[in-house]
């Protein structure tokens, strides 16, 4: 663990190259009396192309904060946002972003949804369906093509959201509790086929979530906020073997140690 209260508060340096990093990154915006205030304060983050990398922390301590200004929503107060080399300042080619409430377009299709994902990164028409057919299999939706999101359940859903995101393909993943709605089962399910594609694919995730055996369970590296104003507050490198079976990795007793101790940081005792 890296104590960020009392080390410098930089992450070390990763050894594969950085798809993305936050330098000194403030956050202020303005409270509805038109105040100032500092909710991110000089976060210095740095992941590694990838790398799998989750946000854990109190609500409001600035979370999706991070992940919209590495997205480029939000442009930053003060300090950096650097992704891909490049300092940005707005949204950067190759991120993609899922949230916990999937963004389907109702009026379409499952598969009316993917392929517009794939619309927008230039796939020619003429390869979008076999793409569109991969994706459906992939994530067990081949029936369900032709379904309105309405139409199917909430984790099926999910599921289409992550197919779009995995067919417009970004380097980088930006996950904001996106399987939070979801029974403890399903979550699980998402889980792994989120660390399958993953692996399969080598992209960088940052994942934001609220549970924190899901963060141990899926990352290399779990970063702890507090705030607000958002700080990080520690990170663990998570040295547990890959691949990994999500319900295995828990009955290990370094997979409860992490989790003990990041619950601690948190602030919480039992
Ligand atoms: N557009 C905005 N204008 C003013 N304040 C904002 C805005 N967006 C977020 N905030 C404030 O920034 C702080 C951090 O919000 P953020 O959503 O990043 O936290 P979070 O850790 O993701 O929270 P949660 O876990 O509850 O989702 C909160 O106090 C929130 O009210």
């Amino acid at each position: 663990m890296v104590d960020h209260a009392t080390a410098a508060a930089t992450s070390p340096a990763p050894a594969a190259p950085v798809r993305a990093k936050m330098v000194q990154a403030s956050k202020i915006y303005t409270d509805p009396a038109g105040a100032p205030k500092r909710v991110l304060d000089r976060i210095d983050l740095s992941l590694a192309e990838r790398e799998f990398l989750s946000i854990v922390g109190p609500s409001g301590c600035g979370k999706s904060t991070v992940l919209r200004l590495l997205s480029g929503l939000t442009p930053v107060s003060e300090g950096r946002v650097v992704v891909g080399g490049e300092e940005i300042t707005g949204p950067p080619k190759g991120v993609g972003f899922m949230f916990q409430r999937d963004t389907l377009l109702p009026w379409a299709t499952v598969s009316q949804n993917i392929s517009i994902a794939l619309e927008l990164n230039g796939t020619p028409p003429a390869e979008r369906k076999g793409r569109i057919a991969e994706l459906l299999q992939l994530l067990g939706l081949s029936q369900f093509g032709d379904y309105l999101p309405a139409h199917i359940s909430g984790g099926m859903r999910q599921r289409a959201a992550l197919g779009r995101l995995l067919a417009y393909g970004p380097e980088l993943y930006l996950m904001d509790e996106p399987f939070g709605a979801l029974d403890a089962m399903t979550k699980m399910t998402m889980g792994r086929e989120l660390l399958r594609i993953w692996s399969g694919h080598e992209k960088s995730v940052v994942f934001v979530t609220h549970d924190i055996e899901e963060a141990v369970s899926l990352s290399d590296r779990v970063i702890v906020m507090e705030g607000p104003p958002g700080r990080i507050r520690s990170e663990y490198h998570i040295d547990l073997p890959r691949p990994r079976d999500l319900r295995e990795v828990r009955k290990m007793p370094e997979f409860r140690d992490y989790c003990d101790r990041i619950w601690s940081d948190i602030g919480y005792s039992g």
